[in-house]
């Protein structure tokens, strides 16, 4: 098998401040509570990805998603193991991560594209079609802050898709967006992923999940409990999801 992405016992904690203001700082002082805690993350999160695998990040709320996808493009260091990437990796990770709103669409297309690592004559020769599947029509040489949403997700995600990763990351950027372009991301996606590129998403919309990826791994509180067909994954999400509903009903936080 010709490894894409190796993720090896990859751990990442934050630190919560209880407190932000002295005041505060000072009451939770007197009464001996902490100021802030450490939190895990991701504990010790393993797996290997193949050329050509397409792999979904399932978990409920909070269990590391996101983080795991910023740790894999690299905006995020690990605290402690290794992420080991063959190739090109792009994707979107956050909304408009990237494009700077005082920037044009057109100014935006060259930035952005130079940080997901295309020189200058690749960007030119793609500028066409970047523009053309973003369908921004006369707004390219706006700044992108008199954008709507949807146009701002539309050049973001039109950039990232046509720089031809060889890993693609994903993080919940078809849940904005009009449906007509949705469509078209699913459809480009899907051609992507028969292409033989690897990819990793994060998205809260299950069947679209099953659509995209054969494999899901599964974090519960940072810690991967599944890793296997995408089925298998997405039934357990779904499970997940109805449990926490129901303690949330009886008052209980799970
Ligand atoms: N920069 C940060 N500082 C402190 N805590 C953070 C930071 N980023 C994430 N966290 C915490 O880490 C945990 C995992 O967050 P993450 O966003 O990776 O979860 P997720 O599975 O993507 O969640 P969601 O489905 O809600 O997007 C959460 O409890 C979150 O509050």
């Amino acid at each position: 098998m010709t490894q894409a992405l190796v993720l090896d016992r990859v751990s990442k904690e934050f630190t919560l401040r209880h407190a932000r203001s002295i005041k505060n700082m000072t009451v939770r002082a007197l009464r001996r509570e902490r100021l802030r805690d450490r939190f895990t993350a991701l504990n010790e999160v393993s797996a290997e990805l193949a050329v050509g695998d397409s792999v979904a990040l399932l978990g409920t709320n909070g269990s590391g998603k996101s983080t795991l996808l910023k740790i894999i493009s690299g905006v995020l260091p690990p605290d402690r193991g290794r992420v080991l990437v063959r190739g090109r990796v792009a994707g979107l990770i956050e909304v408009g991560a990237g494009l700077h709103p005082e920037l044009t669409g057109r100014e935006n297309v060259f930035l952005n594209g130079a940080i997901l690592g295309m020189d200058r004559a690749e960007t030119l020769a793609k500028f066409d079609a970047i523009v053309e599947f973003a369908d921004i029509g006369d707004f390219l040489d706006q700044p992108v802050r008199f954008y709507s949403s949807g146009m701002f997700m539309r050049l973001a995600f039109s950039i990232a898709v046509h720089t031809d990763p060889d890993v693609f990351l994903i993080d919940e950027v078809l849940a904005v967006g009009d449906p007509l372009f949705r469509e078209k991301c699913i459809a480009r996606l899907t051609e992507f992923r028969a292409s033989g590129r690897t990819m990793v998403m994060v998205a809260h919309d299950v069947s679209l999940l099953r659509d995209l990826c054969s494999r899901g791994i599964f974090l519960e509180r940072g810690q991967v409990v599944w890793d296997g067909d995408i089925d298998t994954a997405a039934d357990l999400l779904v499970r997940k999801r109805k449990e926490r509903r129901a303690a949330i009903a009886a008052g209980r936080t799970a």
